[in-house]
């Protein structure tokens, strides 16, 4: 279990950060905390005020009312105001600026590799492929630069309904889509749940505030307030009907009369535009995820990927219960660095990177990789380092937040992203060539076990005789990941018959998903694979590609017997 430190919170100080595209945060700390250097001092004063001001305003407007917790949502007017619609002269004008080579992505019944996946592997070879995946959220500022983000790498766009109007979270939705099935894209569709809100005030303010606060009955509650044109929230993990919460030592005081759950209608709504996986804020334990999980599959739609966003102190106490029961993990630094004392986090994230590798799950790293980037058009040292990090550790994905929703350089923020990902993987590989991460026995039922051991000697082989590639064939992804988990350093191509599956390895480390109408017979699935990569100048002659498969790829997912091989094979 982590078990973080936490200080005593007396005397706070009230810092005020602001992206440019204008979101404030108070953060109350114990100690004095530098601002960013690149926000003048002046800036800072400026933000400050208004940002006092308007928690005035609310506290003006809330004192004759108690606080009602209500299942509401008001979308930001305004928010992404030049979506182009798909045959709109602009979005023409986008596709002939920027061509993107159309693919036959599983519409032919033929392997189809995604465009992004083609080119890398053309420009820069097998070992050149990038292993750690990109997640983009989208926002206003990205949503005409979705294609290029698209060619730039982005695995998974990410929409946090949090923030903007459904109708443009609709669209944006639907563009990403459409650029998959158009353009031999492979994007995954995130979308990202917003926990409890708390409506309370209507200010018509033009933009959104952030604040943290302390709870008044002695417990440690952080809250979150977000002022939109139409009203404010607040947003807090674990608050309870009856809780007195206080703003700035006194200012004003509530009193929560109701609790109204709101996460359900998001997800509804993320089901209805055909998400692949959904991210869930404040998960508290595994029962949480266990729920969710339970609602998707009465409805058949197991495929939905469940994500736990770590990020209370509560989650971090149940983190091996979270993980056994999630698809995926995300690393929320932004809210978990309220909850923690920052100095913390660093060794917070590596436990959690680590644990989720061992236990196979997927593991994004979240917020503030290159915040500077919201406004600056280069990061600073310290963000590259931290981007790395989070590489070396071996993280499955890197995401971008703010950066690439509402900040001036989206693409230019991906740029980065990648090419600190991919030095640092090569540093990587070079100094860990031959060593093998160490991995504890997951499985414990003999055909899990036996998965588990092919994978593991596989990446093992394939390691020391230096293939080029693996290949495996995957029903439901499986066999991918327990191979991604060992981080080998050839690529995994994974072939799947399944849409779904291939969309849910997306965020699995060095695994390059493909569809493939799959045989029975590993002869017919290596031969079809291989005319059709040597026909796209994929693979040569004497490249080496080592060959994982259960060869009766038709059987139930948890049969009991099992027919699995590792074989070598040099391209003819
Ligand atoms: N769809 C959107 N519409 C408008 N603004 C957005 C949208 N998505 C994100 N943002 C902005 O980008 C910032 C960073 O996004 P994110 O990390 O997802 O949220 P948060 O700040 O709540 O952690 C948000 O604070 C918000 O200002
Ligand atoms: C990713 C995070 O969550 P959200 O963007 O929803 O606040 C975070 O807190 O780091």
């Amino acid at each position: 279990m982590i078990n973080p430190q936490l200080p005593a919170r007396s005397d706070p100080h009230v810092i005020v950060y602001n992206p440019p595209a204008c979101t404030a945060q108070v953060h109350y700390y114990s100690q004095k905390k530098s601002l960013p250097s690149h926000h003048p001092p002046a800036h800072h004063l400026r933000l400050l005020l208004l940002c006092l001001l308007r928690l005035l305003a609310l506290a003006r407007a809330s004192q004759s009312q108690n606080l009602t917790l209500m299942a509401a949502y008001a979308g930001t007017a305004g928010a992404f105001p030049n979506l182009v619609a798909r045959s709109s002269p602009a979005a023409r004008r986008l596709r002939a600026a920027h061509p993107i080579r159309a693919s036959a992505a599983g519409t032919t019944g033929e392997a189809a590799m995604d465009v992004v996946s083609e080119a890398e592997l053309r420009e820069k070879g097998f070992m050149g492929m990038r292993k750690t995946k990109l997640v983009c959220t989208v926002g206003p500022a990205c949503v005409e630069a979705l294609p290029a983000l698209a060619r730039g790498g982005m695995g998974v766009a990410r929409v946090n309904l949090c923030h903007g109007g459904r109708e443009r979270h609709r669209a944006a939705m639907r563009a990403v889509r459409r650029l998959n099935e158009e353009e031999g894209f492979c994007v995954s569709l995130m979308v990202d749940t917003e926990g409890s809100q708390l409506l309370f005030a209507d200010h018509g303010g033009a933009t959104s505030v952030k604040a943290e606060f302390f709870r008044n009955n002695g417990a440690y509650c952080f809250i979150y307030v977000c002022l939109t044109s139409w009203s404010a929230f607040i947003l807090i993990s674990g608050i309870l009907v009856g809780d007195e919460l206080v703003i700035d030592g006194g200012m004003a005081t509530f009193e929560v009369t109701e609790k109204i759950g709101n996460d359900l209608r998001y997800i509804e709504f993320g089901i209805a535009e055909g998400v692949d996986c959904i991210a869930l804020s404040f998960v508290k334990d595994d029962n949480d995820i266990k729920q969710l999980k339970a609602y998707l599959s009465r409805r058949s739609l197991e495929h939905i990927k469940i994500f736990a966003k770590i990020e209370s102190l509560e989650s971090l106490k149940n983190l091996e219960d979270i993980i056994h029961a999630s698809d995926g993990v995300m690393v929320a630094r932004g809210d978990l660095g309220v909850q923690v004392p920052l100095e913390q986090i660093p060794a917070i994230q590596e436990s959690i990177v680590t644990l989720c590798r061992q236990l196979n799950k997927p593991v994004i790293v979240a917020s503030q990789l290159l915040e500077s980037m919201v406004e600056y058009p280069t990061p600073t040292r310290a963000e590259v380092a931290d981007i790395s990090e989070a590489v070396r550790q071996y993280a499955d994905a890197v995401m971008l937040s703010a950066e690439s929703a509402i900040g001036a350089y989206p693409q230019k923020a991906l740029s980065v992203l990648r090419a600190a990902s991919e030095r640092m993987e090569s540093w990587s590989r070079e100094e860990n060539m031959q060593k093998l991460l160490p991995q504890h026995q997951l499985a414990i039922a003999l055909p899990d076990r036996i998965s588990e051991q092919i994978c593991n000697c596989a990446v093992e082989m394939a390691n020391n005789l230096g293939v080029d590639a693996i290949f495996v064939y995957t029903k439901h992804g499986h066999m991918a990941s327990l191979l991604s988990r060992n981080r080998p350093n050839p690529p995994i191509f994974a072939f799947t018959d399944d849409a779904n599956s291939r969309k849910s390895m997306n965020l699995f480390w060095g695994v390059i998903p493909l569809h493939l109408p799959l045989s029975d017979s590993m002869e017919d699935n290596f031969k079809k694979t291989i005319s059709l990569m040597k026909s796209k100048g994929s693979v040569k002659p004497r490249d080496t590609i080592l060959l994982v498969s259960d060869s009766d790829l038709n059987r139930p997912c948890a049969a009991t017997s099992v027919f699995q091989s590792i074989q070598v094979r040099l391209v003819e």
